[in-house]
């Protein structure tokens, strides 16, 4: 268990864990910038019981790892890679979710609201989904950074299910809402996750 308090347990254990507060702190703080307080409870932090396991199980495989095969975590050009992966990801989500405003809701709009307009511009020119692309850069890329090689990807199967099964749904109502406009937003631009088109 020594190997924990090497200088490479406490770096990347210190990376992931300023990684998981700063991302839920900041998408706290933004909603209640974007809907103001009063529509803000502390679910907008997304914190699901299956995402705590998921993270949870990854700390786990974490300290076995680090424990049994310590020679493992060293890889320092991967565990950077995935540092950087983090910080992309999270710039995408995050100015996703400053250009989107309040069109950007947390649960996905089955009626169309007055407020509601379609976003294409910014990040949105480049990809149809990129708060969802983030994601999936930012939570890959914190398993990359601990040199977690079974949570990696099982991060990257689950996280991109979970997108692939979301977008049809949600552009099922975005067609109803905007029509034509967004039918022709949707091919022009690619949804941003890998093999959802
Ligand atoms: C959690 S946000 C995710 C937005 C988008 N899928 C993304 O990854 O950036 C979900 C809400 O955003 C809305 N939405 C998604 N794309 C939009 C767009 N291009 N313009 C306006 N609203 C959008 C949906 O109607 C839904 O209620």
């Amino acid at each position: 268990m020594t190997e924990i308090f090497t200088d490479t347990g406490s770096r990347q254990l210190t990376q992931m864990f300023l990684a998981i507060i700063f991302f839920h702190t900041s998408e706290y703080i933004l909603a209640r910038a974007i809907h103001g307080p009063s529509r803000v409870t502390l679910s907008s932090l997304l914190i699901t019981k299956h995402y705590a396991f998921a993270m949870l199980v990854s700390i786990l495989e974490y300290l076995t790892e680090i424990t049994l095969f310590p020679s493992l975590k060293q890889h320092w050009w991967i565990s950077n890679f995935g540092l950087v992966m983090i910080l992309l990801g999270e710039v995408l989500r995050k100015t996703a979710i400053i250009t989107a405003g309040r069109s950007f809701t947390p649960l996905i709009k089955i009626r169309h609201e007055e407020h509601h307009r379609l976003v294409t511009r910014g990040v949105y020119r480049i990809v149809r989904h990129p708060s969802y692309s983030g994601f999936l850069v930012w939570s890959v890329g914190t398993q990359v950074m601990l040199c977690n090689p079974v949570s990696a990807v099982a991060f990257a199967v689950v996280v991109w299910k979970f997108f692939a099964d979301r977008i049809p749904y949600e552009e099922h109502y975005l067609k109803q809402f905007f029509g034509r406009e967004y039918v022709e937003y949707a091919q022009r631009v690619h949804s941003g996750v890998p093999f959802v088109n």
